[in-house]
């Protein structure tokens, strides 16, 4: 790929996200836009002095300037508020979705061939205000968060079970809230369930954890929520579509049908490739599983009601 701006570029997400990308050389050039005058600058400058240490040639730069983001393949969103703790994601949904609607003005305006990727919260909603705004094929327009909260899950199956992370297997639909999904029923140790090296209740208590897993990070941050895994989270997404992988992972993407849902935007699971969300991919769920994934739904739905009065 040739370039990748990252709006919101000097925030803590945005500048792991930069670092990330440049060190994996997963683009020429990587864009950072901030509000924040002389930050993304700074951020970018930063960023550009670790390429000794790690040997890449990507180019970093870093503007107050919308016109930074001119041709850009892809544009991540990381702009707007994270919550504090005490917070719901929903809770900064009217301040994110006024940053939310400039952004995708701006990119409308200097980048209206790329891809949009989604971070700034509450993702669900955001994803799918951006998809409204833009009118743009649903393949375009997705939104990180189950690469995220499955990553937390394989971490708590490997701390309990002492397995390496690299043979856990865990998979998380739904909203990116306290009513997401995590399904056990898919996730394996190499290939043999969970279920074989786990008692229920165990199981039960590493699922609520998930759940619970970004408040966990903010509350023992303090003043941040988390931007380490969520950066790596989201270049693992962007790799996958820059070498055309095709790797099923959860995605945030705009639903047309599938799951029974229309006009939402939530985590399914997705294959992922160089034209974007290529894929969505049904499950058969389980009448619990479906339950939960129906109550999700409709957290995410309450979310976008709330649009429909803010605007
Ligand atoms: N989806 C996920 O899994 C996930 C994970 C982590 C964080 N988040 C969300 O990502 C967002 C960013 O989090 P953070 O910790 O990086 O916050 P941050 O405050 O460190 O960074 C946000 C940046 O956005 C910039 N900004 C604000 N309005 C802008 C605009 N109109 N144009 C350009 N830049 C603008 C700010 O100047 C700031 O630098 C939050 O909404 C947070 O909740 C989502
Ligand atoms: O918890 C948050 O608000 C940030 C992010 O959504 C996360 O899950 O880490």
């Amino acid at each position: 790929m040739n370039k990748i701006s990252i709006v919101g570029g000097a925030g803590r997400v945005g500048e792991t996200t930069a670092q990330i990308l440049a060190e994996q050389e997963l683009c020429r050039e990587v864009a950072l836009l901030d509000v924040n005058e002389g930050m993304s600058e700074g951020v970018a400058l930063d960023i550009v002095q670790t390429s000794p240490f790690f040997k890449f040639d990507s180019r970093v730069v870093g503007s107050d300037d919308p016109s930074i983001l001119a041709g850009s393949d892809l544009v991540v969103i990381t702009a707007g508020q994270a919550r504090k703790p005490g917070m719901s994601r929903s809770d900064v949904l009217e301040a994110n979705v006024r940053v939310i609607d400039a952004v995708t003005d701006e990119i409308m305006t200097h980048a209206p061939d790329a891809m949009v990727l989604v971070v700034s919260n509450p993702v669900d909603t955001l994803t799918y205000r951006v998809a409204q705004r833009t009118g743009w094929d649903r393949r375009r327009i997705f939104g990180q968060a189950g690469v995220l909260d499955a990553s937390r899950m394989a971490g708590f199956i490997a701390q309990e079970t002492g397995f390496s992370v690299r043979d856990i297997t865990t998979m998380v639909l739904g909203g990116h809230g306290d009513t997401m999904v995590p399904v056990s029923r898919f996730c394996t140790i190499n290939g043999i369930p969970l279920s074989h090296f786990l008692p229920e209740e165990r199981i039960a208590a590493i699922m609520e954890r998930t759940r619970k897993g970004g408040a966990e990070i903010l509350a023992l941050r303090k003043n941040s929520s988390a931007y380490d895994a969520p950066g790596a989270a989201v270049a693992t997404m962007i790799d996958a579509i820059v070498r055309n992988r095709r790797r099923l992972l959860p995605c945030v993407a705009i639903l047309d049908g599938e799951y029974g849902e229309r006009e939402i935007a939530m985590g399914v699971p997705c294959v992922l490739g160089w034209q974007g969300v290529e894929q969505v991919v049904e499950l058969d769920l389980e009448p619990i599983e479906r339950a939960d994934f129906d109550r999700s739904a409709a957290s995410v739905r309450a979310d976008i009601e709330r649009l429909r009065e803010i605007s």
